[in-house]
């Protein structure tokens, strides 16, 4: 799709892939619970979720590897099998297998014999920091560089929408920075992105929206600040060289003479720091990480609200 078009896309509200009522079940194990989930063109959604939550089974469905039980996947408006749908996605499975003699640089070119406009495999490397390996055989490459090509394949034929089930497991930092860089130049030229991920940190620097998954239903959707929000927590930091118990103050850490604190009411905080009489400089007040909602969210117990 071309730029203009993925602009008319979004403008128009159409979706790109989208669950309406699906359910899938494993003999008696439900693992995907009566599910709607709409994936506008140009959206960069987050699928957070705990293990076995219904993750990959979704994506599955999306991707065409598995039926629903009940209700309906389409992929771009067709069933997510029909070859015209599927020449538009890219997908990097939880797990995958690359053929071991083979070479960096013909796995890429095999992959890319299968869409009639992909990229140049120099030009797909090099965005995923894999360009010197394109003689290596892949069975000489380290955990990382296969996950690297692994996510890179997605992107050889020039998709609209590339599903990554947790993309940068088992990457070292640079590797993950890498792959960051190249979803966000993806989603940057209007590309359309959904992946899962254990790394909260990973949604908060990449997804505009967040879907959380628990136990097959999904429990939010909304977007990163708003889920947030949810979490009704704040964070609350200071500059002291020793404090009082406070008794607003949940979760308390110290690193050098800067003390952090959550709690679920940060004015009757900072009302406590004040009254303690205690010296104190540099107040820093921010909201809740996406990990407090999340454990808000997908714990049994309710969310903390504030007081
Ligand atoms: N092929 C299968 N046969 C039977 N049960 C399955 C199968 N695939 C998944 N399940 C079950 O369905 C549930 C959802 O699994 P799924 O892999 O979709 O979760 P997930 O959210 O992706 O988990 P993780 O984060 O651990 O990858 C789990 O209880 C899992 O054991």
């Amino acid at each position: 799709m071309t730029d203009e078009l993925r602009e008319e896309a979004v403008g128009n509200g159409e979706f790109l892939a989208r669950a309406v009522g699906v359910t899938r079940r494993y003999g008696d194990m439900t693992a995907v619970d009566q599910v709607d989930l709409d994936i506008p063109a140009g959206q960069l959604l987050g699928l957070l979720g705990p293990n076995g939550a219904g993750k990959s089974t979704l994506i599955n469905m999306f991707v065409g590897l598995r039926h629903p039980t009940e209700g309906r996947v389409e992929l771009f408006g067709r069933d997510p099998r029909d070859m015209k749908a599927r020449l538009r996605m890219g997908v990097t499975p939880q797990e995958t297998g690359l053929p071991d003699m083979a070479r960096v640089g013909e796995v890429v070119d095999f992959v890319a014999a299968h869409y009639p406009h992909p990229f140049k495999r120099g030009e797909i490397l090099d965005r995923f920091g894999l360009g010197e390996l394109v003689r290596k055989q892949t069975g000489g490459l380290s955990g990382g560089q296969k996950r690297r090509l692994a996510v890179a394949l997605a992107f050889v034929g020039r998709p609209d929408l590339v599903f990554l089930d947790e993309p940068t497991t088992g990457l070292d930092v640079e590797g993950r920075q890498t792959l960051w860089d190249a979803i966000k130049e993806f989603h940057g030229t209007g590309g359309t992105v959904v992946l899962t991920s254990h790394y909260l940190e990973e949604v908060e620097q990449l997804a505009q929206r967040v879907v959380v998954v628990d136990r097959g239903r999904c429990v939010a959707d909304d977007s990163v600040e708003a889920l947030r929000r949810i979490s009704g927590l704040r964070r609350v930091s200071v500059l002291a060289s020793e404090l009082p118990p406070l008794a607003g103050a949940m979760g308390v850490e110290r690193e050098g003479d800067r003390v952090r604190m959550v709690t679920a009411d940060a004015d009757q905080l900072v009302r406590e720091l004040v009254a303690s009489g205690v010296a104190f400089t540099d107040l820093e007040v921010q909201s809740g990480s996406l990990q407090d909602a999340f454990l808000a969210l997908t714990s049994k117990a309710p969310a903390p609200t504030a007081a």
